[in-house]
């Protein structure tokens, strides 16, 4: 050993002494550091239990649990957060709370049979339209500045729940409810026979194709008015107003969103760009939302609109003559049932083809129920409903399987509540996980299969499902029946005239898709791709038939 290499005995020992006082300082700031995220943890784990309120993880002062809030399919972070803190889960974003509930039951107890109190939409302040930005959860739950400024939120999905409210969803009422959606059969019917004919000439049209199959009908339900090709701007302005609603709700889109102030700016700042962009965004959703109601006003007195619509039933119930006031809640909920039902159709026809992609046994199962019900000398209708219980069950299993808004729209608690002695508290956003609901392996054993005969034939058990994907309580979703009638037309037109196969790649071999959805308010699944080969030539005809029929 050098001696170089050798420490003097007193460096040695200040050296030991530094290190014991380091590691001194150490174990205290340790310590210390212990103690107070001690105190900080309990007084927080305290406050939650004072408050009475419910489980759920770490809240944090100030941010709440901001930095825990998932941003990519956070249903899935919710469920596993239901192993861990049970059924009802508080978490709060910046002072904002927010109930998550992972139950069916206790979806059920709240907002079915306190729905007076939980049907509220999340809205703060009024900018003119009503809604603005609150800090729900950071990304698309947010019913932002710019998308109020814009005119977004005037429909009646986004609205508070109060008159204006009301009045929408009694006028979509009187067209969409259960008794009266059997007048729209043949229209869902043609449009359905449309579909499957084009997608068979031309599979790579497919989701264009379904999108516009699915708002035509809704379209000429609302206002009598067919839409007669993709460039008809009775079908591009909602699609574009559509578009920009999408683009508004992003978070960060406009720098408004954060500071509402800007709004108040002159025009001619500069920097105020997103001022003259709103307005622009607000014509085309005026335009997309107004364009086909003035239409059926001018048409329907003269008999050149198609009826029954939601918009002539309004007219001859007002003796043809609509206040200013009625006739905005006319064209809004207009708007709102285009808006609520074009992507939750157009998801859930994607996910039925994606099943069948995945699960070749079951389509041919259920085109041998077709066969022998319907035979194959006409096309399914609608009302061969009841006499199809295989096709009820595969149809839930989509909804079941991939439930196309996983966390239900949100609801907003206009009173303080208890429930087994858990507060929640006036103000909170309540948020169903109906994936975890649908996905849970104590209720639905292998939840990521695709398993039809899960229900047994059993209506009171599709019911269980279609009474969780659809809402809750009187927001529950208004276009329902309407919706059950364009899926079951879209179904079973497709397996009575096709097999749905998948396509090939560049080596010949057969894509079939992955189960993977977009993680939006709406999910939808990525990269469907797939070829409709006629199951005969009679069924080639028969499509063509029913097209020049119409
Ligand atoms: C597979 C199809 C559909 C599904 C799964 C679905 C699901 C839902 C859900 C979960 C809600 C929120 C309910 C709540 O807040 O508790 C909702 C609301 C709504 N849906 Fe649907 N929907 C579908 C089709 C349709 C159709 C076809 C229309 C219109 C023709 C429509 C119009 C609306 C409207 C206007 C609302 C807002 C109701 C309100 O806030 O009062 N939906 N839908």
């Amino acid at each position: 050993m050098k001696t170089e290499d050798v420490l003097p005995i007193s460096s040695a020992l200040a050296l030991a002494a530094v290190a014991r006082s380091t590691l001194r300082m150490n174990i205290i700031v340790t310590g210390l550091t212990f103690g107070v995220v001690h105190v900080l943890v309990s007084s927080i784990v305290r406050s939650r239990k004072a408050r009475s309120l419910a489980p759920g993880p770490t809240l944090w002062p100030v941010l709440g649990n901001v930095l825990q809030l998932p941003m990519e399919n956070p249903w899935e972070t919710y469920s596993k957060w239901a192993d861990i803190y049970g059924d009802i889960i508080h978490v709060e974003v910046l002072g904002q709370p927010i109930i998550l509930l992972s139950s069916a039951e206790v979806a059920k107890d709240l907002l079915d049979k306190r729905s007076s109190i939980y049907s509220n939409r999340p809205h703060m302040a009024s900018y003119g339209v009503r809604s603005v930005s609150i800090p729900a959860r950071p990304h698309e739950l947010l019913i932002r500045t710019s998308v109020a400024s814009v005119g977004f939120s005037q429909g009646f999905v986004l609205q508070p729940y109060g008159e204006e409210w009301r009045r929408q969803r009694k006028i979509a009422n009187q067209d969409y409810n259960q008794a009266t959606v059997p007048r729209y059969y043949n229209l869902q019917e043609a449009q359905a026979r449309k579909l499957v004919e084009s997608v068979m000439n031309d599979s790579s049209s497919l989701v264009d194709e379904i999108k516009m199959r699915i708002a035509s009908i809704i379209i000429d339900a609302n206002f009598g008015y067919e839409v007669k090709s993709k460039n008809d701007p009775f079908y591009t302005l909602p699609l574009l107003a559509m578009e920009k609603f999408g683009q508004a709700s992003v978070p960060g889109a406009f720098l408004v969103d954060f500071i509402p102030q800007l709004r108040y700016l002159p025009e001619w700042m500069p920097g105020t760009g997103f001022l003259k962009t709103a307005k622009e965004w607000r014509k085309i959703m005026t335009d997309a939302s107004w364009t086909p109601y003035l239409w059926a006003k001018e048409n329907v007195p003269k008999g050149a609109a198609h009826t029954p619509n939601m918009c002539a039933t309004a007219l001859s119930r007002a003796g043809g003559q609509l206040s200013k006031e009625e006739e905005f809640s006319l064209v809004w909920a207009g708007s709102a049932m285009l808006g609520g039902g074009l992507d939750t159709n157009m998801s859930t026809v994607l996910s039925f083809i994606v099943a069948m992609l995945r699960y070749p046994e079951i389509q041919a199962k259920a085109q041998a129920e077709l066969d022998s019900v319907i035979g194959t000398t006409r096309l399914p209708s609608i009302t061969d409903r009841q006499s199809l219980p295989y096709i009820r069950s595969l149809i839930t299993e989509v909804h079941r399987w991939a439930p196309v808004i996983p966390l239900c729209l949100p609801h907003a608690l206009t009173e303080d509540d208890v429930y087994n002695g858990i507060h929640l508290p006036k103000g909170s956003l309540v948020m169903p996980n109906v994936w975890h609901m649908l996905h849970d392996a104590r209720v639905y054993e292998h939840p990521e299969k695709f398993i039809p005969e899960r229900y047994n034939s059993s209506d009171v058990e599709m019911q269980k499902v279609t009474d969780l994907v659809f809402g809750f309580g009187r927001r529950a979703c208004p276009g329902m029946y309407f919706a059950q009638g364009s899926i079951f037309a879209i179904v079973t037109t497709m397996l009575a005239t096709c097999e749905i196969v998948p396509i090939k790649d560049s080596q010949g071999k057969p894509v079939i898709p992955e189960v993977a959805y977009t993680s939006g308010t709406i999910c939808f699944p990525k990269d469907v791709k797939a070829s409709f080969k006629p199951r005969s030539p009679q069924a080639k005809v028969l499509l063509a038939q029913s097209s020049s029929a119409h």
